[in-house]
Order: C-alpha cells, then structure tokens, then sequence
C-alpha cells in the first residue's frame, strides 16, 4: 500500500477554507436542527483523532441531548441557588436554562496522570484541547455552528461531581452545537505578522 492511500495527502481547499474563515457562533444562537446520531458520532469520532502522546487518552466526552441538558439545567439551578441564596428566581431560571440553550452539549473532560514516567502533564493536556478544537472543525465542516465554552459550571465541584467525575478530572470544555439562527459578525484576529516571525538562530551575545 503506498503512502497516498494510508495518509490523507490530498489537498483540501474546503477544509483551508474553513479553518480560515472558522467563527464561533454564541450558544443562544443555536437552534435546531442538531446534528442526527450518525453526523454527532463523525464530529465526535474527528475529535478523538488529536495527537495524543503515548496513546493515554487523557479525556473524556460525554453527550447531553435534551433529557440530560434538562438534568444539568436542574443542577445548575440548585448549584446556583445553594451559592447565591438571594438570587433572583429570574436567575436562578437563567441557570436552568444554560445547558438547553443548543440541541446538543458535549462535556469533555481532561484527567491527567501528573506522574507519568514519560508524558508531560503539559502534553495531556493539550491533547484535550486539540480535541475540542477538532470538534468545533467537525461540527462546521458537517454544516452546523458551534461554540466552546467553560463559564462558571466547568469549574464547579458540584457541578462536576453530578456528571460523574471525581476531583482529579476536569471540565474542560462544554461545546454547545446546533444551526445558526444569525450569522456572527467577524471578530478582530491578531495581525499575523504580531505573532508569527521566523526564528534564523540564537542572537549573538554582546
Ligand atoms: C477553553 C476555552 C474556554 C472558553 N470559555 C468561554 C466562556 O466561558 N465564555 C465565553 O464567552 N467564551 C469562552 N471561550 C471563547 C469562545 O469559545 C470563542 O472562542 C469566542 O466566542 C470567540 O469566537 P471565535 O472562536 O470565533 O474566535 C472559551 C474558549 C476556550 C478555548
């Protein structure tokens, strides 16, 4: 078998595209549809395609349709509440409501083995990161918008402990996806030339 037909080498000036032109759309702007089973299975089978040094597997997806996005709405609401009794009910509605604002809500958690006798922590982690980013590259590349969040539930160790995990993992990321009700004005990027330069060798010490 040649190296072609074992490695996606093809060029893909749709897939260029769409990490050039890649914008979040805000959760409360994703409505339904949502992706079916099979297209849900594909972005989340994408992101577990990440660079995962020593093949640990150092995450996690968990995926919150309507019955489960109603459940965490429940936490949130009591969390909420338990942390700011005076709350408005208003609020304490708003938090309710968080996890449904999307069809779809994937929880990815990240639990590292700080002592492992080859992969730095540092590694395993971003490995988590990658795959959230290959998700949200997914998600679009399969025709529907989406967004990566954390805000306050993700660092919450209740919140955490009703979906299951214990206190070494973390939330980090809770990726709302669904078809956009409005399109996303273009949001400012860091000029290339700020970030990127060209590296020629170490400066000469004076
Ligand atoms: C790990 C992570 C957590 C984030 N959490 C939040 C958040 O809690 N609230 C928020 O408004 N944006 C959050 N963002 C930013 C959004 O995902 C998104 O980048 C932002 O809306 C800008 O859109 P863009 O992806 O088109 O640049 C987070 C991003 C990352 C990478």
């Amino acid at each position: 078998m040649s190296v072609a037909e074992t490695v996606a080498t093809a060029a893909s000036p749709d897939t260029l595209d769409l990490l050039l032109t890649r914008r979040s759309v805000v959760a409360k702007n994703l409505s339904e549809p949502g992706p079916d089973a099979v297209t849900l299975q594909k972005i989340i089978a994408a992101g577990l395609r990440v660079p995962d040094h020593g093949k640990i597997g150092p995450w996690r997806v968990q995926v919150l349709l309507k019955e489960g996005q109603l459940a965490l709405g429940d936490v949130l609401a009591s969390v909420y509440l338990a942390d700011n009794p005076d709350a408005e009910k208003r609020l304490v509605d708003m938090e309710r409501l968080r996890p449904s604002r999307s069809p779809v809500l994937l929880a990815v958690t990240s639990k590292i083995d700080p002592h492992h006798p080859k992969i730095p922590e540092l590694e395993q982690r971003l490995s988590g990161g990658a795959l959230c980013q290959n998700i949200l590259v997914a998600a679009h590349a399969s025709g529907f918008a989406a967004q990566w969040l954390t805000e306050w539930p993700a660092f919450h160790p209740t919140v955490k402990e009703a979906l299951g995990h214990d206190a070494d993992t973390d939330i980090i990321g809770f990726i709302y996806i669904g078809t956009p009700t409005e399109a996303p004005t273009e949001r400012g990027r860091p000029a290339y030339e700020d970030v990127v330069s060209e590296w020629t060798g170490p400066e000469p010490k004076v």
